[in-house]
């Protein structure tokens, strides 16, 4: 969460909450569908969600952005302009033309893999990852895999909406939204279907 220096919480968040429409059941009965697309008809909101981003990894010496497809790809794109940092696309099977690395994980609704095009991050670039929302963590940890696999020091995953214990919160109606900067090193999110969260939460 980002937190002011006086412990306040950052007034940009109230309105990144109130922007994210949760609809009910979908894809699925039971799933809380938390839905970025009214975000991003509202600009100075879309605006203050990526410079949040922006001033946490200014100064970070970042080479790279990796964003998850599809949502990720959202921030992680004026994320990674900003920066001056290169964009590397992580997507879904069968899309990248080139030569890949691949990574199946599980999904609060389903199943999926990861890909990644070998030669597009190199030994020892700092990266980070970035995506719209974590859940289980397993599309996060699919990512950190991957470029860890071809030697990426992988310093943060960045996501805009966490849901802690979701699987405890799915039947409430209301979650948590939050800026959640995981720390992928140390003891935080690094491998596994069920990360650490209870830290940074
Ligand atoms: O923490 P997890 O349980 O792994 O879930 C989070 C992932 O689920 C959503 O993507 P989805 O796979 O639905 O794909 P989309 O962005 O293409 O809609 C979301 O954008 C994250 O990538
Ligand atoms: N509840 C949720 N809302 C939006 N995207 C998701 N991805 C996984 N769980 C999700």
């Amino acid at each position: 969460m980002v937190e002011e220096e006086n412990g306040g919480v950052d007034p940009r968040l109230q309105a990144i909450k109130a922007a994210i429409r949760v609809v009910p059941h979908f894809p699925k009965p039971g799933i809380m569908f938390n839905d970025i697309t009214t975000l991003l008809l509202r600009p100075k909101v879309f605006k203050d969600a990526v410079e949040i981003f922006v001033d946490r990894y200014r100064d970070m010496n970042i080479s790279a952005v990796a964003g998850v497809e599809a949502r990720g790809f959202i921030f992680g794109t004026p994320l990674a302009l900003a920066l001056g940092a290169k964009f590397v696309p992580l997507r879904k099977p069968k899309k990248l033309p080139g030569e890949v690395i691949s990574e199946s994980y599980v999904l609060e609704y389903g199943t999926d893999s990861l890909e990644m095009h070998l030669g597009s991050v190199n030994r020892g670039e700092r990266v980070i990852v970035i995506d719209d929302l974590v859940a289980t963590g397993g599309t996060l940890c699919a990512a950190i895999k991957l470029l860890e696999r071809v030697g990426a020091d992988v310093i943060e995953c960045a996501c805009l909406i966490g849901l802690p214990k979701f699987k405890e919160d799915v039947s409430r109606e209301t979650f948590t939204y939050k800026l959640v900067i995981q720390g992928c090193k140390g003891d935080k999110i690094i491998t596994g279907k069920q990360p650490r969260f209870d830290e940074a939460w």
